[in-house]
């Protein structure tokens, strides 16, 4: 155990995290909860008490890497709720099961959202992407599934040029792919008949916090008249919205925007790298989740339900 007693096994995936070797708000909350399990089972404490303290040190470490995901800390909160006992092995065992609930619930979630997210999409039809998102490439993948044949086009995605991997992945499902520089957008948007999406967060009041660049895009779909759908599994959900708070949008280092050479060569000025943005609810046409689609400004109906008025940090629970 390092620091805390937090597992040495946690540092490793919350360092991965921050530096984005893991990324993408699904992918990142399967990465928690594994790493929470591993905390569990490697756990020595003699009490329960010890044992709560180190899963709690665990989480928070976990938790101070991205802000901006809300699956990370309702990946973290699914676990705390469901972990219960009197005695360390028993608080061990809930918290084991508990994480192979989520992740099952997680793959499940994800394909009825893409067979939800594929009934949008007609045989034929070309998407434009942005960024790499496992919920909205499950859309794909589902009409694909269904013998429909599309085609896409996939914005890169400055400065990491997600649009890489998305492109990737769309090429195993055999779907023509054309990559595009993000400013050419509205040049091929013409060509599109969907835009499609992933979210970090949705806010109660239907916004959609995604990759930067997602606002300008959904603006520009509407003015062009091409329906943009997000492909959000409801653990993308974010309830400390509901009662008022904001979103975190990240802000990443310069040196994903210049090298350190242009930087000089340049002179003096100030560099800006927000990892996200907030695209309002009039801009996109639905937000898909495995509980169905819904306009984005009725989410909030959904968000009641599956959360009440508002939520806790995700390790503080009454069950302690
Ligand atoms: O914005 C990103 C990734 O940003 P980053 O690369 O900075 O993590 C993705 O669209 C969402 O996380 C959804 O992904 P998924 O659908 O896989 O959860």
């Amino acid at each position: 155990m390092g620091s805390q007693d937090v597992h040495q096994e946690v540092d490793a995936v919350a360092e991965d995290i921050a530096t984005m070797e893991t990324r993408g708000a699904a992918t990142i909350a399967r990465a928690v909860v594994d790493a929470l399990a591993t905390q569990a089972e490697a756990s020595d404490a003699e009490s329960p008490a010890a044992f709560v303290a180190e899963m709690r040190a665990a989480a928070q470490t976990l938790h101070d890497t991205r802000p901006t995901a809300v699956s990370l800390p309702n990946a973290l909160r699914f676990v705390f709720r469901q972990m219960d006992g009197e005695s360390v092995e028993q608080l061990r065992a809930s918290a084991v099961a508990a994480a192979d609930r989520f992740r099952s619930q997680l793959e499940r979630a994800q394909d009825d959202l893409g067979r939800i997210g594929a009934n949008r999409l007609r045989d034929g039809d070309t998407v434009m992407t942005h960024c790499h998102s496992t919920d909205a490439l499950a859309c794909v993948e589902a009409a694909v599934e269904q013998g429909k044949e599309l085609s896409a086009i996939v914005k890169e995605t400055r400065p990491r040029n997600q649009g890489h991997i998305t492109a990737a992945a769309l090429r195993e499902m055999d779907v023509p792919v054309t990559l595009v520089v993000d400013s050419a957008a509205r040049r091929y948007l013409d060509e599109a008949d969907h835009v499609l999406v992933g979210a970090d967060s949705i806010a109660a009041d239907g916004s959609v916090i995604n990759k930067i660049g997602t606002s300008g895009l959904a603006v520009l779909a509407r003015e062009r008249g091409v329906p943009i759908m997000t492909a959000a599994q409801t653990i993308k959900l974010h309830p400390a919205t509901l009662t008022g708070h904001t979103v975190e949008i990240e802000m990443r280092d310069e040196s994903e925007v210049i090298s350190e050479q242009d930087r000089s060569d340049v002179g003096e000025l100030e560099v800006l790298n927000p990892a996200f943005d907030v695209t309002p609810p009039r801009y996109m046409d639905a937000i898909v989740t495995e509980r169905g689609q819904f306009p984005p400004e009725s989410i909030v109906t959904l968000m009641r339900d599956m959360f009440g008025e508002g939520t806790d940090d995700p390790w503080e629970t009454d069950d302690f």
